[in-house]
């Protein structure tokens, strides 16, 4: 946590540099040849530095209070030490960002801070590096590939789980969702990624854990190169066995490779699991040749795939057990595509597909507007040229640009009045037929996914895994929460410190059978 950073003495530190920056003062952001609008509680000496050292469920708060005041408007961002920054809030700016991803990308800024935990991986690279490891992940990801996890992969490892909670489900026995949620992705993207059987309870993701939030509080204290030298063991303990996991990976790949004497080419009609196991890795294998960039690109899949999807299905199912009405929508639907069927009957889990289960898919698309897995983006300007946004705010080189995904989720401008409300309609469009479908909003609006180039790869496999697990478990069981009020629409529930968005304490509810 970034509490245990002694707020006093970043405060020290950050009015030294502060005079120092005054003292020759860089390039400023300009629009119109003025200063633009500073974000709000901004202090005279040390900008928003004290801000960003708050806990993050304030920070989201703050976010949000930000969207609100700037309606749309660029704000400036100032952090003594760091380049000038903003924050975005109008999609025609952020349009322009992900259409301008060679001069905005991750510059420094991220890269240094991610490094130990990403290091050569997908999300840290650029150029060459990142082509290959995209194009590899393409493969893994393919249209095939993705129908052996719809057919075959993912309901193998949810009925395993629906069993789990079977027997579990005497409505007296606490069971944590995010728990078993996190399982189901680990062992699919284990067997289908790395041909491995991997799962939740080991040392890794722990240590995944970890680092995770040990990383994003780098993003919030600037002095963290400094506390990191007091405080930082455990982080760099973590980062250790992150990566020894890594090693492993790509060893055990190695392995089985040496043992096929004639490794083929899985058939693109294949419904075998085991004949597309590994697909990823092989693919890392096959395009980079040096083994620490196959393991840092390997865990970087790992962590962007199994982890958030696993909490954007806690957030869900959150929402819906304090939403009574849209639960009963998703039977309905459910229901409509088995209409013989009682709830503990076995179904073939394959047909819950997002083309047959519009409103379903919807319910996870809303989730993820407020309670979006990855809350937080931040690009640099890498281009030794100012740049311009179309609102007219003109950066110079090296500027910071933020946009908080939490806040823009909740923004009244663009989702209207009810912006902060839970309401899976707002998706759905209706034909004359009564045919229901998902209506996608533009990146910019929504950049859950982010946008451009870079637009997350496993957009769909997420579809698929948050469909099928919502559908099937809201048509075998009823859950409660334990430790919510009803009623109160997730405001009570918080997000641990991570790079992403897993909730802290879990998803601890009692289960019963629908019978
Ligand atoms: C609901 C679930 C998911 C959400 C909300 C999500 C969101 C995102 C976002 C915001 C990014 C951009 C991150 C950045 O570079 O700053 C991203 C990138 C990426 N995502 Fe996802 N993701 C999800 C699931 C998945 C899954 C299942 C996979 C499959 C393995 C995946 C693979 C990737 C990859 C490889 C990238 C890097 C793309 C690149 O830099 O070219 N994601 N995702």
């Amino acid at each position: 946590m970034a509490a245990h950073v002694s707020s006093w003495a970043v405060a020290a530190v950050l009015l030294f540099l502060l005079i120092r920056h005054l003292i020759a003062p860089g390039k400023k952001i300009r629009r119109d040849g003025e200063k633009l609008r500073k974000a709000p509680d901004t202090l005279p000496l040390v900008g928003n530095g004290l801000t960003f050292i708050q806990d993050r469920q304030k920070l989201f708060t703050w976010f949000t209070k930000a969207e609100r005041m700037a309606d749309y408007e660029t704000l400036e961002l100032t952090v003594p030490s760091l380049p000038p920054g903003v924050l975005i809030h109008d999609p025609k700016n952020l349009e322009y960002i992900f259409k301008h991803e060679a001069i905005f990308s991750k510059g420094s800024f991220v890269k240094d801070r991610a490094w130990d935990l990403f290091g050569h991986g997908i999300i840290n690279a650029d150029g060459d590096m990142w082509r290959a490891q995209r194009k590899a992940g393409a493969a893994f990801l393919s249209t095939a590939n993705l129908r052996v996890l719809q057919d075959v992969a993912l309901p193998k490892f949810l009925k395993d789980r629906i069993d789990y909670l079977k027997k579990r489900s005497d409505g007296k026995q606490v069971v944590d969702l995010q728990d078993v949620f996190h399982e189901i992705t680990t062992q699919l993207m284990g067997k289908m990624a790395y041909n491995m059987e991997m799962h939740t309870n080991d040392d890794f993701t722990t240590a995944f854990d970890f680092a995770s939030g040990g990383t994003a509080e780098r993003f919030q204290n600037p002095l963290w190169f400094i506390t990191e030298i007091f405080t930082g063991a455990r982080l760099r303990k973590s980062v250790a066995i992150v990566k020894s996991y890594g090693d492993k990976i790509v060893s055990q790949a190695i392995k089985d490779r040496q043992q096929l004497s004639a490794p083929s080419k899985p058939d693109p009609t294949t419904t075998d699991l085991d004949q597309i196991s590994g697909t990823l890795i092989n693919s890392l294998l096959d395009a980079i040749p040096d083994k620490p960039t196959v393991a840092d690109a390997a865990l970087n899949y790992l962590s962007a795939g199994r982890d958030t999807t696993a909490q954007s299905l806690t957030w869900a199912f959150h929402l819906l057990m304090q939403t009574p009405g849209c639960l009963e929508e998703v039977r309905k639907e459910v229901n409509s595509l088995l209409p013989s069927s009682s709830p503990s009957d076995p179904i073939d889990l394959s047909l819950l597909t997002p083309q047959s289960l519009p409103y379903t898919l919807a319910v996870l698309y809303e989730s993820l507007r407020l309670f979006p897995p990855i809350p937080m983006e931040i690009k640099q300007l890498v281009s030794d040229q100012p740049a311009t946004l179309p609102d007219g705010t003109v950066l110079p080189p090296n500027s910071v640009l933020v946009w908080c995904l939490w806040a823009m989720g909740r923004s009244v401008k663009t989702w209207g009045p009810g912006a902060e409300s839970f309401r899976p309609e707002r998706w759905l469009a209706t034909d004359e037929k009564g045919k229901r479908t998902l209506v996608q909003r533009s990146a910019a609006e929504f950049p859950v996914f982010n946008g451009g180039p870079r637009s997350c790869l496993g957009k769909k496999m997420a579809e698929g895994i948050a469909v099928m697990v919502i559908a099937a478990f809201a048509r075998g069981f009823e859950f409660e929460e334990t430790e919510v009020e009803k009623g109160k629409l997730g405001a009570e529930r918080t997000s641990k410190t991570s790079l992403t968005l897993p909730m802290d304490g879990g998803l601890n509810v009692r289960v019963r059978e629908r019978r």
